[in-house]
């Protein structure tokens, strides 16, 4: 099949096209609104008072145990929040030919695309996203930025900015657990990045063969995700054998942790292992909001503890990391489609095997 331009359209078909069939080790194994408590939901009311030390203690024990909670009582205006979840649905609801005005196939920075921004993928998410790239100030590139539906760069500014400022609240908290001045982690960034992607995930004929989005840790330091109430976002943290899907709460951002935050806790933190489910009943929204580090940024532990060892070999830069991370990616994609094929080559051996020679010669 060729790709779509956009999902919206295959959103009626009766089946799924099969560039978007997973593998059965890749499946669901969850369904998308079985919901788990796993994942602390945290309180920041109290973190500039008296409180700070229970509220930190907790956002430290989720970070060392999943990688991943949810705040509430966060700060981010709640009037903001509402305008910019109503601005991402009117972009999906465009036409095809608008989106595609903005279209970022062929590596441009910032747009709309279906599926995944990463060239190459051998099966495709179901999901639709617009993007942009909100810090540094001075990259911005208001080109790539929708110029629909009507508001929408005054709003998703702001909206940047005030995550920025969550973001970077949060990873304070995390600096003082290390042991380390407050803008440790931010200053471990050196001019921090900023990347804003919208998915949009619509209803999907045989949600149980495919992904929204495949499984993946987040490349950077800390991601902020809004989440409507209809639930997809799942976590493991045993490699993949047993999955749990996040309970969406009102006005809570999901946070969690990626690869520079675990190299930079020396692997106390975890880096959320996670993925998108989808289902046939409803459409779903998130924003997720990275902040990474700037890509010549040192990528190294800040902090290593009494008796543990250093997880890393030698500093690297974040473009580098990110490197190694997308070449063990295509290699383990490369051993599992050889490990494929040579299941498929001894079975049709075995059945050879299995055949009376009379019927081999016939
Ligand atoms: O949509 C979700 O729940 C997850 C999104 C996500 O993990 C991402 O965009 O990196
Ligand atoms: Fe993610």
């Amino acid at each position: 099949m060729s790709r779509p331009t956009t999902l919206t359209a295959l959103a009626e078909e009766k089946t799924l096209g099969s560039s978007f069939v997973r593998d059965e080790d890749e499946r669901p194994k969850v369904a998308y609104d079985e919901f788990s408590d796993a994942i602390p939901v945290i309180s920041l009311a109290g973190i500039e008072g008296p409180a700070r030390a229970d509220v930190c203690r907790k956002i430290v024990e989720a970070c060392e145990d999943w990688g991943v909670f949810q705040v509430v009582d966060h700060g981010v205006d709640t009037k903001l929040v509402a305008e910019m979840t109503r601005l991402a649905r009117e972009f999906f609801a465009l036409s095809p030919e608008d989106k595609l005005r903005f279209d970022m196939s062929g590596g441009k920075k910032g747009g709309f695309i279906v599926s995944s921004h990463l060239q190459g993928e051998a099966v495709q998410d179901w999901r639709e996203i617009v993007t942009y790239f909100s810090y540094p100030i001075r990259n911005r590139d208001y080109s790539r930025w929708p110029d629909k539906p009507e508001g929408w760069v005054k709003v998703t500014e702001q909206y940047s900015e005030s995550l920025m400022g969550l973001a970077c609240k949060l990873l304070e908290v995390l600096s003082e657990a290390m042991g380390l001045e407050k803008e440790a982690l931010t200053k471990a960034c050196v001019d921090m990045d900023q990347k804003v992607v919208v998915n949009y995930y619509p209803k999907c004929p045989q949600p149980d063969l495919t992904l929204g989005l495949k499984r993946h840790t987040d490349p950077g330091t800390i991601t902020l995700l809004l989440q409507d109430q209809v639930g997809g976002l799942q976590a493991t943290r045993d490699n993949g054998k047993t999955w749990i899907t996040v309970q969406p709460v009102e006005g809570a951002f999901v946070v969690n942790l990626g690869d520079h935050g675990h190299f930079l806790s020396n692997g106390r933190f975890k880096n959320a292992d996670h993925q998108a489910v989808v289902n046939s009943n409803h459409s779903r929204l998130s924003i997720a909001t990275f902040q990474n580090p700037a890509p010549d940024a040192t990528v190294y532990p800040l902090k290593v503890r009494e008796g543990d060892k250093c997880i890393m070999e030698e500093p690297i830069t974040f473009a580098e990391m990110y490197r190694r991370k997308m070449s063990k990616d295509l290699e383990l994609a490369r051993l599992k489609k050889l490990a494929k094929e040579k299941q498929l080559e001894d079975s049709e051996k075995a059945k050879l095997e299995a055949k009376p020679i009379e019927q081999i010669l016939a």
